[in-house]
């Protein structure tokens, strides 16, 4: 597989069994996301934009098909396989944030670093580091309610670069902002992508999923649709 392929699905189907009725969230996505790319997933409720993130993010696995992420096979893993998969090349950013209240700024960006078990200098400078490029060193000894929403979304997108992922998963960033907070987010997103971050975004917005360089667009669990508004090499240029 070439080295520029971050993630690679072929026919991914995902069944939700109820005591009813069975859902069949995915049914056939094939899709390459490239290294430096930012990926906006559209469509409309309930098409299975959240289901297809949450499955690339290993935080839920495919009923059936191929998922390859940085090269590796994730058919078959087991859940603290997955979990450690995630751990070494995924970061994730959640709509409502999904900050620990107990816990400082410091210690939430921390985290991804803890579990590698990382020693406690390397942790600082690069939780440090991360804190700098989302804006919020200023902030590393608060608590998450002591900070306003759009700096909490802040200090969730410096946990998940933190570690210097291969791939930054975002569902619905913007989504508890206000418009003010939620375009700086998205601003703060792209820089993070012309640095050189590779990011899948899902949202319903239409003015953010137009940045993008990519959109994919879903209907009833297939891709039905791609807009490529610019490449990697036209990035570069610009
Ligand atoms: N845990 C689950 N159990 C059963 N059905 C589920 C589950 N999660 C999702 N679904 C169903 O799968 C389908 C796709 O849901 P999904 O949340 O992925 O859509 P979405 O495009 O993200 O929607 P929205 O834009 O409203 O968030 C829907 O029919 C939903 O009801």
């Amino acid at each position: 597989m070439s080295n520029d392929i971050v993630v690679s699905m072929q026919d991914i189907h995902k069944k939700f069994l109820g005591t009813e009725i069975e859902t069949h969230a995915l049914q056939g996505v094939s899709l390459n996301i490239y290294k430096g790319e930012f990926v906006a997933i559209t469509g409309p409720s309930g098409c299975g934009k959240s289901t297809l993130l949450t499955i690339m993010g290993l935080l839920d696995s495919a009923s059936d098909g191929n998922y390859f992420i940085s090269d590796i096979e994730t058919r078959g893993l087991n859940v603290d396989q997955r979990t450690q998969v995630r751990n070494q090349h995924i970061g994730y950013v959640f709509q409502s944030f999904n900050l620990i209240d107990s816990m400082t700024v410091f210690e939430n960006v921390a985290l991804p670093l803890e579990h590698r078990g990382e020693k406690s200098q390397a942790i600082k400078n690069a939780v440090i580091d991360a804190l700098e490029k989302v804006g919020m060193q200023h902030r590393t000894n608060y608590k998450p309610n002591q900070i306003s929403g759009g700096q909490q979304q802040r200090v969730a997108i410096a946990r998940a670069l933190v570690g210097n992922p291969d791939l930054i998963l975002v569902d619905e960033p913007t989504g508890n902002l206000d418009t003010k907070n939620g375009d700086a987010v998205m601003k703060l997103l792209m820089d993070l992508n012309k640095q050189g971050s590779t990011i899948v975004m899902v949202t319903h917005d239409t003015r953010y999923s137009a940045l993008a360089d990519r959109q994919i667009q879903l209907l009833d669990g297939k891709v039905v649709g791609e807009k490529q508004v610019r490449s990697n090499d036209e990035k570069e240029v610009a």
